[in-house]
């Protein structure tokens, strides 16, 4: 378990993929490709290269594949991808991501499928850091943890609420679980009714930083949570996602706007 520091004041344990780092200084800032073919892929790399001095990590939503998640098409499509990142001039690091439907994602998976997937990603050597869904089998998480960290690749422990907002102590419960299971980041979304919603999420962010010095990466979704995602970090949040081009949640800034808000929130 998890435990607080008798200092209060937990090594700070910060995570860094290539050059970008989790849970030290102002958010990282993250985009999506939600792309459901390579073209449409490697189209939105194109579009996030143009921009990268404004990006420190690309997600791939590798759910939304057309083709499905069968692992020689996650390779392939995973391939064209990282081969599109390495010709930039600063390699941006991608963060591999299957949400599934049970979190508000497209992949429609059994764990096996889950495991295999990821798998190939890992062992294809695709990833770099890669989101698990903590609330999945509890023995392919174990496994899929295990693989990851045996290549060499960080977890990011991931929970999506998409109909409501979990009391403060339970998100930070949630958070400090996915320390337990293995995870080096620890990543939850929740959807806000109200602000006091989006209020208990910045605080199980506070709450949890705090105790377990592991990078927590935090948002409210929809209107009501934007707040959150500008000024998560002030709060402990490591990281908040930007669009360009399509948003991959319900609430997620244009990258141009967020980071003009970040240098407001976090000043140089
Ligand atoms: O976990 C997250 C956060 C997110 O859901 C958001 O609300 O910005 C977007 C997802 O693509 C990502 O996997």
């Amino acid at each position: 378990m998890a435990t607080e520091p008798e200092d209060g004041t937990p090594a700070p344990l910060p995570v860094t993929v290539r050059g970008t780092t989790l849970g030290a200084g102002r958010p990282a800032v993250v985009v999506p490709l939600t792309g459901a073919t390579v073209e449409a892929l490697l189209a939105e790399v194109a579009a996030v290269l143009a921009v990268a001095e404004q990006v420190d990590l690309v997600e791939w939503r590798v759910d939304h594949l057309a083709a499905g998640l069968a692992p020689a098409d996650v390779v392939a499509a995973g391939r064209a991808v990282t081969g599109a990142l390495d010709a930039a001039p600063r390699r941006l690091p991608l963060l591999v991501t299957i949400r599934t439907t049970a979190e508000g994602g497209s992949a429609d998976v059994d764990p096996p499928g889950y495991e295999a997937a990821l798998r190939a990603a890992v062992d294809a050597g695709i990833a770099d850091l890669l989101d698990v869904e903590v609330a999945r089998d509890a023995a392919t998480v174990d496994r899929v943890v295990a693989r990851a960290h045996a290549a060499g690749v960080p977890v990011v422990g991931s929970h999506h609420d998409f109909d409501r907002t979990p009391p403060r102590e339970q998100i930070a419960a949630t958070l400090l679980a996915m320390a337990d299971l293995g995870a080096d980041v620890l990543k939850v979304a929740v959807m806000p009714h109200d602000p006091g919603d989006v209020l208990a999420l910045l605080g199980a962010t506070w709450d949890t930083t705090r105790r377990t010095g592991r990078p927590v990466i935090t948002m409210a979704m929809g209107p009501l949570g934007v707040a959150s995602r500008v000024a998560g970090g002030t709060f402990g949040s490591a990281a908040t996602f930007a669009a360009v081009g399509a948003a991959s949640a319900p609430g997620q800034v244009g990258l141009a706007a967020l980071r003009a808000a970040l240098d407001v929130v976090h000043p140089a």
